[in-house]
């Protein structure tokens, strides 16, 4: 095949609308308040809106450049729905149509617990997992991609459809409950092709001249499947692909790591037309020249971040490769669904920092100019590319960027080391005076409308400080009398005067800012907005420590201080590209430090320091573990180790697959630590005792993913799990996570039911067994 593939293109665009529209007519369909055919209206809107937009950026309307990529829900989901693989225990429901099935697999109800949803490779969006059996139907189903294909057409586009390749879908899927021992869903490899096939015809005969095909995995090291495995998996499944006639041009594009060069042969062996490589994150496969028909589509513009970037040396790629003999497009290294839309919304950015930052329309913009330069000569872009240029030197010497006392300090050593123990242990035992399995929760209590409208109202202006610092008290001393009521041992404020637990500290520290419209995707319609961490970091003042103090002046039991950690708000912001990450946590990690401190010498005897973020951040390359790990519990214990022997540190986690990080958290010397286990009935508790974990650990026994409550003897049944294989004096009784997304009337009910497990446990290990 010989379709000219156009000589810039992005993998993908944000698909929740600029104002977040899918968002809005989802869940006003969720709440009954639209029809089906509202919602679809919304969704044609937000994709004519991207192709317009992309238009408007400079790319082509009708060779192929601009991507088909909506999702009503989840990319990886819609792929199930296309190729019809419905689990078995969702069977009795798949007469519902493609939409309401697709919401139906991604929610759940009563009687069908939602799938699984994980991080999709090493970002902050999550994708619902696929569960494949031996006996898992593929079917075509969904035809929506090829409809939308022709809408565009109508509209006067030629776009380009892109799917989730079948490699990679399987390869993220898991085993369902009736596969056996040693089953693969990659086993079902073939089968599974049988159905692209059609797809691909289909996508055809709607006018598509090229597809995309998403084979991320081929990427990553780190899933269930060997590299060697998903390499022999894509040559099999190409070669099929590509010998059938009725298709459009293959394009297979992997992003978030260097494509391995065996896995590019692959492909390219197989007979694709175009390959996609993430030249950001990897370097140029070395097996690419050998491929002089393949065009290679480099990924040198950032499309995980959100900086401007240096233009000059991404066109001097393109301009490398294309010396070698190779048909070259200039494209994003991933999907833009990880930026918001654009810098146009930024109208309260500080001017300076904006100009050195590039959302998604200003990528594809610059896209559309290195395309133009390959086409036309350096000297035709020279303009843009010394904008560019100038801007990153602009950078490099603003004032905030580089404080010489942030560096020196960062660069002074402390001690990372918490002492003996079992002097620890002791001290903290006397100093506490805890009884058995105490009980606790993870921070954050409901977040209700009241304190919605309320931070709002503080944030038009509506209410003034004194006001709203007094509504922050009410609050606190009413969930302060609640837990009092409950009867749990460690009390924590409930968190009620931060918005989100990274952006909260972003606002309070120096080197972060603030967007006003920066929304991009974490799930389904769930959109957060990362705060962008251009410069130095360090802490003006105290942050928590008026908050903690507050809470704990009304009760005579501990409350715990509770700060995010310096992972966790690098993972969750925009992070300066300009040195290693390593070094930008270091600066987080003592900013931390210092309210560690503070809170200490306020008399705050126990400070919990949330890394729910440690193992997203884990490198998809094996050979990046350790230096990731190292840095990143270094930067755990320079937050924390100046708590003195009595205080006790606690860590927060919200997974349970520990398997992979397990020693990390042990690194992290927190004296005791919190984890999800409900969901996964404890397993995680079989893989502490295998690993010898002898720290204070809290396996949550109570879900709070979902609105329901546990009942008792539900607990109870938990708790006796945990006890079984923890030793007593270890064990926390506490949630999976915090209650923020909770109500009240859960909340009340299910941390009863909690505390009166914990009370059964106690009185269970202290009566002498017959
Ligand atoms: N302390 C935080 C809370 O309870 C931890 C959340 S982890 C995503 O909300
Ligand atoms: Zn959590």
């Amino acid at each position: 095949m010989t379709i000219e593939f156009p000589a810039g293109t992005v993998l993908g665009y944000p698909r929740i609308g600029r104002h977040r529209e899918l968002k809005k007519a989802v869940e006003s369909y969720w709440r009954g308040a639209s029809d089906a055919a509202e919602l679809a209206a919304a969704r044609a809107g937000v994709r004519a809106a991207a192709r317009e937009a992309l238009v408007r950026a400079g790319l082509g309307a009708d060779d192929s450049s601009i991507p088909e990529a909506d999702a009503s829900y989840d990319h990886v989901l819609d792929t199930l729905v296309t190729v019809g693989a419905v689990p078995a225990r969702f069977a009795d429901l798949a007469s519902l149509d493609d939409v309401d099935l697709t919401f139906a697999l991604a929610r759940g109800d009563a009687e069908h617990p939602a799938l699984e949803m994980t991080k999709w490779f090493d970002t902050n969006y999550h994708y619902l997992v696929p569960e494949i059996g031996p006996d898992t139907a593929f079917a075509y189903r969904s035809h929506e991609r090829a409809e939308q294909v022709r809408e565009a057409k109508a509209a006067g586009y030629t776009t380009r459809p892109t799917i989730v390749g079948p490699v990679t879908f399987l390869a993220l899927a898991k085993p369902d409950d009736a596969a056996p021992e040693g089953f693969a869903p990659l086993d079902r490899l073939d089968d599974l092709v049988d159905v692209y096939l059609e797809v691909l015809a289909d996508l055809r005969a709607a006018g598509a001249q090229w597809v995309q095909l998403d084979e991320s995995a081929l990427v990553s090291e780190v899933l269930p499947v060997a590299p060697e495995r998903l390499t022999e998996a894509a040559a099999r499944a190409y070669e099929r692909i590509a010998a059938a006639t009725d298709r459009p041009a293959l394009f297979v594009q992997t992003s978030y790591a260097a494509l391995p060069a065996a896995a590019y042969r692959a492909l390219a062996g197989a007979g694709v037309e175009a390959i996609g490589v993430d030249l950001v994150r990897g370097a140029l496969p070395d097996a690419v020249a050998k491929f002089p028909n393949v065009r290679v589509v480099a990924g040198v513009v950032d499309g995980h971040n959100i900086w401007r970037g240096d233009l000059a040396a991404a066109f001097d790629r393109l301009a490398e490769i294309a010396a070698q003999g190779v048909a070259v497009t200039a494209s994003t290294s991933t999907s833009l669904i990880h930026v918001p839309h654009t810098l146009d919304d930024e109208g309260a950015l500080d001017a300076t920092l904006r100009n050195w930052l590039a959302f998604a329309d200003e990528k594809a913009a610059q896209i559309a100019t290195l395309a133009h330069g390959l086409a036309a000569g350096r000297d035709a872009i020279a303009e843009e590319l010394q904008a560019a240029t100038d801007a990153l030197a602009e950078r490099a010497d603003a004032t905030g960027v580089r404080i010489p006392e942030v560096r020196e300090r960062a660069a002074t050593e402390v001690r990372l080391d918490r002492g003996d123990w079992d002097a620890r242990v002791e001290a903290q035992r006397d100093a506490l005076g805890l009884p058995a399995l105490p009980t606790t929760t993870i921070g954050s209590f409901p977040q209700t409308a009241e304190i919605r409208r309320a931070r709002r109202a503080f944030g038009r202006g509506e209410i003034d400080t004194a006001a709203y610092e007094e509504f922050l008290r009410d609050e606190i001393r009413r969930v302060i009398e609640l837990q009092e009521d409950l009867g749990l041992d460690v009390l924590v404020h409930g968190e009620p005067e931060r918005n989100d637990m990274v952006q909260y500290f972003a606002e309070h520290l120096e080197g972060f800012a603030v967007t006003s419209n920066g929304w991009v995707q974490s799930y389904g319609s769930r959109c957060t907005r990362p705060s962008i961490l251009w410069g130095d970091v360090h802490r003006p003042e105290a942050i928590t420590v008026r908050w903690a103090e507050f809470a704990q002046s009304l009760t005579d039991k501990h409350v715990k201080g509770m700060l995010t950690g310096p992972v966790t708000i690098l993972a969750w912001s925009f992070v300066r590209d300009d040195q290693p990450l390593g070094d930008t946590a270091r600066q987080v990690a003592l900013a931390l430090r210092d309210e560690v401190a503070d809170l200490e010498a306020a008399g705050i005897g126990i400070i919990q320091v949330d890394e729910p973020a440690l193992r997203e951040l884990l490198p998809l390359e094996r050979a990046r573990h350790e230096e990731y790990l190292r840095w990143s519990v270094d930067a755990f214990r320079a937050a924390t180790s100046v708590a003195a022997p009595a205080t006790q540190v606690h860590t927060h986690l919200c997974y349970s697959e520990f398997g992979e990080v397990i020693e990390a958290i042990d690194g992290l010397d927190a004296d005791v630590t919190s984890i999800e286990a409900a969901r996964s009935r404890m397993e995680v508790v079989a893989d502490l005792q295998q690993h010898g974990f002898a720290r204070g650990i809290g396996p949550g026994v109570w879900d709070i993913h979902s609105p329901r409550v546990p009942a008792e003897a539900e607990v109870a049944e938990l708790v006796r799990l945990a006890v079984a294989g923890i030793p007593i004096q270890n064990l926390w009784i506490n949630p999976d996570c915090g209650l923020k997304t909770r109500g009240y009337e859960e909340t009340v009910a299910s941390l009863r039911n909690l505390v009166a497990a914990a009370q059964e446990a106690r009185e269970a290990v202290a009566a002498p067994v017959a």
